[in-house]
C-alpha cells in the first residue's frame, strides 16, 4: 500500500491502520524526518514500513519512487492519494505562482501518483485508489485555490473509476469535512481559534471529526468490502454541507445545548468570534 503525506496527520493515521492489518506500508512525503518517525512508530508496534522522500509534483522522482517501491516489494494493492494542503487567501490576494502552487499540490500531484501507480503496476494486476479531495462543494471561500483543485480531483476520480475498471481498478475519493488533524497546526492561532470556535457550531454534529474517522472510510474504500463501489465519494464531513443558514436555530429547546464541549452559534461569544473571524 503507498500513503503519499503518510508522514502525519490523516496519512500517518491511514498507514498505521493499513500497517495493523498486515500490509507493508510506503509512506511518502518531502520531509525526511517525519517519514521516519512515522516509520519508527510503525516498526515500534510490529509493522511493515518503508519511506518514501518525493514531492508529488515532481513527475521524474514520483516515477522512480513508484519503480522503487514495486523493485523492492513486489506489488501494489492500494493507493491512498492523500498528500496536499493550500494556504489561506481571498482570491483577489492570490497570484498565479500561488495558485499554481496549490492546484500542482492538490491535483497535478495527485494525478501524476495515479498516473504512475496504473501505468507501472495496476493496469496489469487491479488494485483499489482513493484520492483525497475536501469538503468543497459550492466553493470553499478563501480556499478557492484548493477547491478548484479538489473539485478536479473529484471528476479525475470519476473518469479514472470508469477507465481503470476494465483493468480492476476501482478509483474513489474521500472528502473529509473539519478534521482535527495534525494539519491544523500549519493555520496560525487566529485561524484556528476561529476554526474551533466558530466552525464547529455550523457541523450538524457539533465537532470536529478524527484522522481516525476520516481514516477508516478509506481503509473501508481499499477493502474487499467496498468490491462494487468505484467512482464513489465518501463525505466525512458531520453532515457539514447539508447544514442550511439558521437551521440551529429550528432545533427543539431540549436540543439546543452544550454539545461536545461547544455550545450552538446562537452564543453571542460564539457569533463574535465568527464575525471576527469574517473580517479579517
Ligand atoms: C480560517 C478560516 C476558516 C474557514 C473554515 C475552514 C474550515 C477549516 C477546515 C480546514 C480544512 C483543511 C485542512 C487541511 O487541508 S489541513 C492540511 C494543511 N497542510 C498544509 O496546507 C501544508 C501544505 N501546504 C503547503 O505546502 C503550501 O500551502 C503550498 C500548497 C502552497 C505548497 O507550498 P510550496 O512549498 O510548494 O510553495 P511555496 O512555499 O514555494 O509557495 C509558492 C507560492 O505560493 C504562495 N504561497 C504559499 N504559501 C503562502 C501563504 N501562506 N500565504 C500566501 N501565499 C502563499 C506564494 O505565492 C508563493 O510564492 P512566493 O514564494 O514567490 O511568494
Ligand atoms: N484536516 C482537514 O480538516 C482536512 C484535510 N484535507 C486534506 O487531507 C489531506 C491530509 O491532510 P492532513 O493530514 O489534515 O494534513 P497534513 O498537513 O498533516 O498532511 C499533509 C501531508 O501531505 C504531505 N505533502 C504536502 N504536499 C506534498 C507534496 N507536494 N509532495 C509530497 N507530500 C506532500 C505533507 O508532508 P511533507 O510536509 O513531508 O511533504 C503532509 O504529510 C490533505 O490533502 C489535506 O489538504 C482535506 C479536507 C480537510
Amino acid at each position: 500500500m503507498i500513503v503519499t503525506g503518510g508522514g502525519s496527520g490523516i496519512g500517518r493515521c491511514a498507514a498505521h491502520e493499513l500497517a495493523s492489518l498486515g500490509a507493508h506500508v510506503a509512506i511518502v512525503g518531502r520531509n525526511p524526518e517525519k517519514l521516519e518517525t512515522v516509520r519508527i512508530e510503525i516498526e515500534e508496534d510490529g509493522g511493515s514500513v518503508s519511506t518514501h522522500v518525493s514531492d508529488i509534483r515532481d513527475e521524474e522522482t514520483v516515477a522512480a519512487t513508484i519503480a522503487t517501491i514495486i523493485k523492492d516489494h513486489g506489488r501494489i494493492d492500494g493507493l491512498v492519494n492523500n498528500a496536499g494542503g493550500q494556504y489561506r487567501a481571498a482570491i483577489k490576494d492570490i497570484t498565479t505562482k500561488g495558485f499554481e502552487a496549490v492546484v500542482r499540490s492538490n491535483l497535478t500531484g495527485g494525478f501524476i501518483v495515479m498516473r504512475e501507480v496504473y501505468n507501472q503496476w495496476m493496469a496489469e494486476h487491479g488494485g483499489s485508489i482513493v484520492n483525497m479531495i475536501a469538503d468543497i462543494w459550492h466553493g470553499w471561500p478563501h480556499f478557492s485555490h484548493s477547491a478548484a483543485a479538489r473539485g478536479g480531483m473529484f471528476t479525475l476520480t470519476e473518469s479514472a473509476a470508469t477507465e481503470f475498471a476494465a483493468s480492476g481498478v476501482r478509483v474513489n475519493s474521500v472528502a473529509p469535512g473539519s478534521i482535527a488533524s495534525s494539519g491544523l497546526d500549519t493555520y496560525d492561532a487566529k485561524d484556528t481559534e476561529f476554526i474551533q470556535k466558530g466552525v464547529s457550531p455550523h457541523i450538524p454534529l457539533q465537532r470536529f471529526g478524527t484522522e481516525s474517522e476520516v481514516s477508516s472510510a478509506i481503509v473501508f474504500l481499499l477493502s474487499p468490502g467496498a468490491s462494487f463501489i468505484t467512482g464513489s465519494c465518501v463525505r466525512v464531513d458531520g453532515g457539514a454541507p447539508n447544514a442550511r443558514r439558521g437551521w440551529w436555530e429550528l432545533q427543539p429547546a431540549e436540543n439546543n445545548t452544550p454539545f461536545n464541549g461547544f455550545h450552538r452559534a446562537s452564543e453571542p461569544a460564539i457569533l463574535a468570534a465568527a464575525h471576527q473571524g469574517e473580517q479579517r
